[in-house]
């Protein structure tokens, strides 16, 4: 699919999807649960439906309806034969459940598509294989062979995602664990997202210190009804839009989030009071192509600092959004870990500006951010990289009367 994106000012409001991160752990702690569950509001997405597709391959029952499912959870420490977890582009569903995987007793295999096979994965690998478990990496990867309980030490700069991983499944264990972060620890607010999910389904983690968490063996995940809350990783692009062009409303945010994207709103402030721009990323990360744009639009600089991690999401982000907005003839710089903007006003290009989405759904959002507050035409190869995290994004774009145009 392609998308031609005109100028033009945009105005209206945005039911904003429910949050992809939320969506992921309500669906895994229904799913280990002790009874029913009903996980409503959901937006479904391809990253979505791939934790719904593994956690039945797991054994747990679960019906889709249209904004909603209900959940019959698996006893994830009593199955047997081998399984396939397909994960298709979904780092979340590869990580949160190659721990809860392991308790199968059988050969577990996960696959999946694009880079997901190519993000880092070694900080498993290592643990499993000093616990003499099976790990293989080919094509796909392979496991079998029990995590156990006890003393834990995880790099924190990686990803948190192998965090919440193994916080999904300690509780379940039948003795105590330790779980130590070494520093730097970022992302961390996505782990906090995880620990408050485990709450609500009855699993206590007690937090010790800043890089430190007890989790007490021998708990039950409890069966319960969740609404899942707004997006504000989602949001961000159309408050990004609604700052840039014309004011748009967002609705189905929670203020009291805990979602670290939630950032967004104290940068825009940034942006109304400040000439020089400096942001500390690494907390969240996933705003990272969308403050991109914002920044090539202030016509000041932009320093975005511990940015490295987004070299290994979907796309190398920082190359992706350099390479594109060059096409714009932004000034954008880069060194491993940090991004370089100066920003001007107004952007217009005498021919079409031909923009390569890189597979990456957050790319191809951010630089249809950038088409529409542009002075001239452009087209997004690859739209369809949307789907990831938002199949309905253009609907919702063309619904503020975004100037798209959708082709094969
Ligand atoms: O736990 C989560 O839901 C996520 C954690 C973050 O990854 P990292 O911890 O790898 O930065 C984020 O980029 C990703 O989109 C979702
Ligand atoms: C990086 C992302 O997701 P995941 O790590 O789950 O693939 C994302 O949604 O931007």
């Amino acid at each position: 699919m392609k998308a031609k994106i005109e100028p033009g000012k945009v105005q209206g409001s945005i039911p904003v999807p429910s949050s992809k991160s939320m969506a992921h752990r309500a669906i895994i702690c229904a799913s280990l649960s002790k009874g029913v569950s009903k996980v409503g509001n959901i937006t479904y997405s391809k990253d979505i439906d791939a934790t719904i597709s593994c956690m039945e391959a797991l054994g747990a029952h679960i019906e889709k309806f249209d904004t909603y499912c209900i959940i019959s959870g698996t006893d994830i420490l009593n199955q047997t034969g081998d399984r396939c977890l397909d994960c298709h582009e979904s780092g979340s569903t590869l990580r949160f459940l190659i721990p809860l995987a392991s308790q199968v007793k059988g050969k577990v295999t996960f696959k999946g598509q694009g880079r997901l096979m190519s993000r880092p994965m070694e900080i498993y690998e290592t643990l499993f294989k000093n616990q003499n478990l099976i790990y293989q990496q080919e094509d796909t990867i392979q496991i079998q062979g029990n995590l156990k309980p006890g003393y834990y030490s995880i790099k924190g700069d990686v990803s948190s995602q192998f965090i919440s991983g193994l916080l999904f499944l300690l509780p379940l264990l039948k003795q105590d664990s330790t779980l130590e972060i070494l520093p730097p620890y970022e992302s961390k607010s996505y782990v906090d997202l995880t620990l408050s999910m485990l709450k609500q389904f009855q699993i206590q983690i007690d937090t010790i210190d800043e890089t430190h968490y007890f989790i007490k063996g021998n708990q039950v995940y409890q069966a319960k009804d969740v609404l899942v809350e707004g997006d504000y990783s989602q949001m961000a692009f159309f408050a990004v839009l609604s700052h840039l062009n014309h004011p748009v409303t967002c609705l189905n945010m929670d203020p009291e989030s805990l979602q670290g994207d939630k950032a967004i709103l104290s940068i825009l402030k940034d942006y109304e009071k400040k000439k020089d721009v400096t942001i500390d990323l690494s907390n969240c990360p996933d705003l990272g192509p969308v403050l991109c744009v914002l920044a090539a639009y202030h016509p000041y600089k932009t320093t975005i600092l511990h940015a490295q991690r987004l070299r290994m999401k979907e796309s190398d982000r920082i190359e992706a959004m350099e390479t594109e907005l060059r096409k714009w003839n932004v000034n954008i710089e880069s060194t491993y870990d940090t991004i370089t903007i100066h920003g001007k006003n107004e952007y217009k290009m005498d021919e079409m500006v031909y923009i390569h989405g890189h597979n990456d759904h957050r790319i191809v959002m951010a630089m249809c951010i950038f088409g529409l507050c542009a002075k001239s035409e452009s087209i997004i190869e690859d739209a369809q990289a949307i789907t990831k995290s938002y199949p309905g994004f253009f609907k919702d774009i063309l619904n503020i009367n975004g100037k798209v145009t959708l082709y094969d």
